[in-house]
């Protein structure tokens, strides 16, 4: 063999950055494969085989793919090659080709067991793990993480074709098992039970997360009644086929309730059907009744597919090939009924729905100082009541949970709603789930309600019935949050099952997705239903999440504010100051509502301090908090007392000692974002100076930015996303009709790219550039190619809008109009780009319900956090020497954060000084990258690694 000329096209490079592995993979390919072997002076060595005319370059070097660009390839590989643990492929080595099929054939001709796999998402890729268990990728491409996956291998779209088949039919002959292996699977998804907004997110997820695996992605049309009928409901999807899903209501794949299923003659036909699709595993979206019937055909499969295989409906090679039902459950459901999860997809859609309602009508009713009854759905499951009337400060609720007779229930109602009418609130609501019932289990219906409000207290009182309405429109962030990423995680779920694995039902703790077991949830699920039947609600209640009871003890205390004899004694008593810092962010009002009424429920005073530390050094703004006067405050939006940026240091430090002192504060709650945070670092490191801060504080994170150490969640970044995703799907809904249109969108968050990822997500965007990757000039032209041959597809036929998101700090130079320019320069007239800034709307109005419900919590939380840690700092208060470094006395200077599934005060301490970015008012690590990669992922973008 003569070295030839190397010029990257024409012959296959085998980068590597280590030697060994080269070594190996060199020993390899000349004594197992028969190439043979040249060196040159550089010492890089040429592997050929003058039949083939292939050549291979091996060379050490620094283009081998990065850490995480191996752990990309590897994640792909564990689907495809079966690898059941990614971490076990040590390294992975890619080689480029020129062409793909010669070098198939000759590793198929040299009769070594080379497994070959394709990569379905990428034609222009197949993997194999060489003997020695290297794993190698072969690729057209220079960089395998460059290709732009959709766009690329889907050629000329037409509505009815199959273009990822028939893109992958090149490689039919190569690794092709009939779909039935482990590695690649024939994933099937389902809607059943009631529609909910974001079941379209999960179809979504699914299709794309299956095909992105290499796997094949069908749905079943009309929940189980599709499954039964089989045949044209089970049908294959590609790429585009969902790909306006995420911002459409109900479910565009169907649902039903259907009675067929229930009998095990309708499941035995489902399974037949599955069968006949050559399904392997099914993922089932919907209610606790739906997840019930996908557990019970999961129990009974044995015995049904053996019945297929003893009526000779299927044959032995069939029953053997799925012998394993492999099914996954995400929940759906409006009801957030379903044990195990926090949340159900579409549960705060429907709430946001509700709230808003009750926002309407609250103006109605304090116009005529009127009563409403507001009746939610709900038909086993009180959490839409009980958390509409935490967001909208109902005066009282019914709920299935928490029955009482029926002379106790109109007794409380009466006192509750009299007490507040006594203090001057000129509207009442109550809020009655449609499954409320008396201690006898007989249903309370709003019209029973409405007659005690009128007989009992003469109250001019409506009745508003909301239906319907709940359940439609267009799914909220959280929803298209919570459904595409629980939609990906059940098809990795399904493609790691073996049959040993439990079924998996897929949820949310916190603020981590997680796997659960499918059984234990039906069980627990089920077992609630049955102790209600038996009438004993303190079990039932105890099976239900702690958040639930949390959430209902919380009502309880805020709603009795004020006019019951306090819980605490006297001596438990505390005065809290509460203060806003920083910008504005939905649910700051929420929290000051929520604490101070809380706190007047156990006893202590609560004071706001007004317009922040300004306020308090120039003007003493120190004002006691009264009922009536914060009434209502939970559904407004900015702060009710004043925010500013400015920290003690920057105002007057010592001043606002003396008012802690003068005004003897047992404890300190700030709401606010990074300014807050700096805040309570200041106020922590002056404790030694001044005995008057020697109190507990607590932050309750709030920020659009959501960028304070020590918490994944800020408040307000909730509200901010659902004002930029509203205005994102508008903003895509102009560029679809104008069709060739790309809109850049710049995003506000300071240095944090949080917003601007989770709305590219939400919004289904084509990119987004953030602060922390900054915008490198390769990732432009990479996403600038790639809008080029969308729209060359695309033009005309589909109705696709555009949308680049990039937060106002990304990048200095290549400001929003700038990336515009760049834009338009380079369509060179086949497209254009267009500017949008919605600037500081993204501070938004009316708090969204997640805000306002974990602005209470939050509150509350951090009120029982001084009651419990005020005596671990109180024996110092005029101490002369104070310990501070103590850490148990620093513990009570804390953060109150979400981290992954927990809920957690952590100590400022630790935070600012280990855990803080200063100079870019940022946490050192954020949690929301694989967020990032997922929202990547699903348009088929291909980021290029730091
Ligand atoms: N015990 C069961 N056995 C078999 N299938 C069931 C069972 N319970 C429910 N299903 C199936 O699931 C479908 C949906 O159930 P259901 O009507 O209870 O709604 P859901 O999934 O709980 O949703 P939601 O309550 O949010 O509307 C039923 O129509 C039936 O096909
Ligand atoms: O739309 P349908 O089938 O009447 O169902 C209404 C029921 O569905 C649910 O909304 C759940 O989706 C229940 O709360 C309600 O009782
Ligand atoms: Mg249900």
């Amino acid at each position: 063999m003569t070295v030839p000329v190397v010029n990257g096209s024409s012959c296959l490079s085998l980068y590597g950055q280590n030697k060994d592995l080269l070594l190996q993979a060199i020993n390899f390919y000349t004594n197992v494969v028969g190439f043979t072997k040249e060196s040159d002076e550089s010492g890089t060595v040429y592997l050929g085989s003058d039949e083939s005319k292939v050549i291979i370059k091996l060379e050490v070097s620094d283009k081998a793919p990065s850490g995480s660009e191996v752990k990309q390839i590897t994640e792909r590989l564990v689907s495809l090659l079966g690898v059941n643990d990614w971490r076990s492929i040590e390294s992975c080595i890619t080689l480029m080709v020129k062409d793909l099929n010669q070098l198939v054939v000759l590793l198929e001709d040299s009769n070594y067991p080379v497994q070959i796999s394709p990569n379905e998402l990428y034609p222009d890729e197949v993997y194999t793990v060489d003997p020695l268990g290297n794993v190698v990728g072969f690729t057209v491409c220079f960089n395998p993480l460059t290709v732009n996956p959709p766009v690329k291998k889907l050629g000329p779209w037409k509505p009815e074709q199959d273009s990822m088949s028939a893109s992958t039919s090149e490689f039919s002959k190569i690794g092709d098992n009939g779909g039935t292996s482990k590695k690649r699977r024939n994933i099937a998804v389902m809607t059943s039970g009631g529609d909910s907004p974001g079941m379209n997110a999960v179809v979504f997820a699914v299709v794309r997360a299956a095909i992105f695996r290499g796997s094949k992605a069908f749905c079943v049309m009309e929940g189980y009644e599709g499954l039964i009928r089989g045949s044209d409901y089970i049908k294959e999807m590609n790429w585009q086929d969902v790909r306006s899903y995420l911002s459409e209501g109900g479910t565009n794949i169907g649902t039903a309730r259907c009675m067929a299923f229930k009998e095990r003659k309708g499941r035995l036909t489902a399974c037949k059907n599955l069968i006949e699709s050559g399904i392997d595993a099914l993922i089932v979206c919907g209610g606790d009744g739906s997840l019930t019937g996908a557990d019970l055909f999961r129990k009974e499969w044995p015995s049904l597919i053996k019945e297929l295989k003893d009526t000779n409906a299927i044959n032995e090679e069939k029953y053997e090939t799925y012998k394993h039902l492999n099914i996954c459950g995400v929940v759906g459901s409006i009801d957030n009924d379903m044990a195990t999860t926090d949340a159900t997809v579409g549960a705060y859609s429907s709430l946001a729905r509700i709230c808003q309602a009750i926002d309407y009508i609250d103006a109605t009713a304090n116009s005529h100082s009127r009563a409403f009854v507001v009746e939610v759905m709900g038909r086993h499951c009180g959490w839409l009541a009980l958390m509409a009337g935490i967001a909208t400060s109902a005066d009282y609720i019914l709920i299935p949970e928490k029955p009482a007779s029926s002379k106790d229930w109109q007794k409380q109602m009466c006192e509750i709603v009299q007490k507040h009418r006594a203090k001057g609130k000129r509207k009442t609501i109550v809020i009655v789930a449609e499954g409320a019932i008396t201690l006898d289990l007989k249903p309370i219906s709003s019209k029973d309600v409405k007659d005690i409000l009128v007989n009992k207290l003469g109250l001019d009182t409506r009745v508003t019935v909301l239906g319907h309405v709940q359940r439609g429109g267009t799914a909220v962030a959280y929803d298209r949050i919570l459904g595409t990423l629980q939609g990906v995680e059940a098809v990795k779920a399904v493609l790691d099952c073996t049959p040993e694995t439990p079924s998996p039902l897929i949820a949310i703790t916190e603020n981590k997705v997680v796997r659960k077991s499918l059984v234990e949830a039906v069980e627990i699920t089920q077992s609630v239903a049955t102790a209600i039947e038996e009438r004993n609600f303190e079990k039932a209640m105890s099976l239900r999440e702690t958040e639930f009871v949390e959430h209902l003890n919380n009502f309880i205390s805020m709603n009795s504010a004020n006019h019951n004899e306090p819980t605490l004694p006297v001596e438990k008593r505390k005065k809290i100051a509460i203060i806003n810092i920083g910008a504005p962010a939905g649910g700051m009002n929420s929290a000051v509502y929520s604490m101070a009424t809380y706190c007047m429920s156990k006893g202590h005073t609560p004071y706001a301090i007004y317009n922040g530390f300004t306020g308090l050094s120039r003007h003493e703004s120190v004002r006691l908090m009264d009922w009536l006067d914060i009434e209502g405050w939970t559904s407004i939006g900015g702060s009710e007392i004043g925010t500013n940026r400015a920290t003690p240091d920057e105002t007057d430090i010592g001043m606002i000692a003396y008012y802690f002192e003068k005004y003897q504060f047992d404890g300190l709650i700030l709401v606010g974002g990074f300014e807050a945070f700096v805040s309570l670092d200041q106020l922590e490191k002056a404790r030694s100076m001044y005995p008057a801060f020697r109190i507990p504080m607590v932050l309750i994170p709030a920020t659009i930015s959501n960028n304070v150490p020590g918490t994944e969640y800020s408040l307000g970044s909730d509200t901010c996303l659902n004002v930029l995703m509203e205005y994102c799907d508008v903003v895509k809904l102009s560029a679809s009709a104008t069709r060739g249109r790309v809109f850049i969108i710049e995003v506000q968050g300071g240095n944090s790219g949080y917003i601007a990822t989770f709305a590219s997500l939400v919004s289904g965007a084509q990119a987004s550039y953030v602060p922390e990757e900054g915008i490198a000039l390769g990732q432009l032209e990479m996403d600038i190619s790639s809008l080029k041959e969308a729209f060359s597809i695309e033009r005309g036929i589909s109705k696709a809008g555009k949308l680049i998101l990039k937060s106002t700090n990304a990048s200095k130079v290549l400001t929003t109009e700038v990336l515009a320019d760049v834009v338009n320069q380079e369509a060179n007239g086949e497209f254009d780009a267009k500017t949008a800034i919605p600037g500081h709307v993204q501070q938004g109005g009316l708090p969204s319900p997640i805000d306002r419900t974990r602005g209470a919590r939050f509150s509350i939380k951090a009120v029982q956090y001084i009651e419990e840690t005020f005596d671990d700092i109180h024996p110092y208060r005029y101490e002369m020497n104070f310990p501070t470094d103590d850490k148990k006395v620093q513990a009570t200077a804390a953060v109150l954060g979400v981290e992954s599934s927990h809920l957690k005060f952590r100590s400022i301490r630790k935070l600012y000084d280990f855990e803080t970015e200063l100079t870019k008012r940022m946490p050192k690590k954020i949690s929301w990258n694989e967020v990032r990669d997922i929202a990547d992922q699903l348009v088929g973008r291909t980021r290029l690694q730091k």
